[in-house]
């Protein structure tokens, strides 16, 4: 059985991106106002843009601090974050519902979030990756290093430097990996499980634009940088 151990550089890795993923958290919590009151379609509509737009440029503050992002080319920097600003945002709203919450305050929320706007096809397959991630019950470094690798994606589109994208996510990867392992010394397949909740992240960001277009609502209004982001 092999000795696993985080060096002293991944120790100090790990520190960076977990202190600069908890500082660029967005401020105001939504899940808070949507325990508070029961908000209409257009309200949520544009509550979520709102939480959106502000999740991009966390993000980007957030990407700064990922060390060697800085050194890519920029361009590539530019399509990394808008290859993966989707699934960010689906990451943090799975970690925002799997908080810990005085019992019951889970359920009203999971209520207040079916009954939206979503349409009706989205809220199974959105609720189950939730919940999968749910169960993972992260630490907050396993929650800073997943986002950072989900950021860190080779194949995203137009990337031009993939090898030197591949090397900061294979650095990112063998810290993770450690610390599944020390984190979760009964669970060898955890690591395995943590990367397998990214394929199910990725196929429900490719239902964002329709989520999006069916919020059950005429006259959907986005911010520009959304419509950067978001291909509507
Ligand atoms: N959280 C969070 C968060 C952080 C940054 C950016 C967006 C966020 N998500 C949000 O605000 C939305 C709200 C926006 C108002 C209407 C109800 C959903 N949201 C989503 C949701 C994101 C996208 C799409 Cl298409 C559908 C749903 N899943 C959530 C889970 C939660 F537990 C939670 F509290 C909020 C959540």
């Amino acid at each position: 059985k092999e000795k696993v151990e985080i060096t002293k550089e991944q120790q100090a890795l790990m520190k960076i991106i977990t202190d600069a993923y908890n500082r660029h958290q967005i401020p105001q919590d939504v899940a808070k106002k949507l325990l508070q009151d029961q908000y209409s379609a257009e309200e949520n509509f544009l509550l979520l843009t709102e939480m959106a737009t502000s999740q991009v440029q966390v993000l980007v503050e957030f990407t700064k601090n990922i060390p060697g992002f800085l050194s890519l080319d920029r361009e590539d920097q530019i399509a990394l974050l808008k290859g993966s600003a989707v699934e960010a945002m689906f990451l943090r709203s799975a970690q925002v519902f799997s908080r810990k919450m005085p019992s019951g305050h889970t359920e009203v929320l999971e209520e207040r979030i079916r009954k939206s706007g979503i349409s009706e096809e989205f809220i199974t397959p959105m609720f189950n990756f939730y919940k999968s991630i749910g169960e993972l019950h992260m630490v907050q470094e396993e929650q800073a290093l997943l986002t950072t690798v989900t950021i860190l994606t080779p194949d995203r589109p137009y990337v031009k430097d993939q090898q030197a994208v591949e090397r900061l996510q294979e650095t990112m990867l063998d810290v993770l990996r450690k610390l599944c392992v020390l984190q979760h010394p009964q669970e060898p397949q955890y690591f395995a499980r943590l990367l397998g909740r990214l394929t199910e992240l990725r196929t429900l960001s490719h239902y964002h634009t329709e989520m999006l277009a069916s919020w059950r609502m005429n006259d959907h209004k986005f911010t520009p940088l959304l419509c950067e982001i978001w291909d509507v």
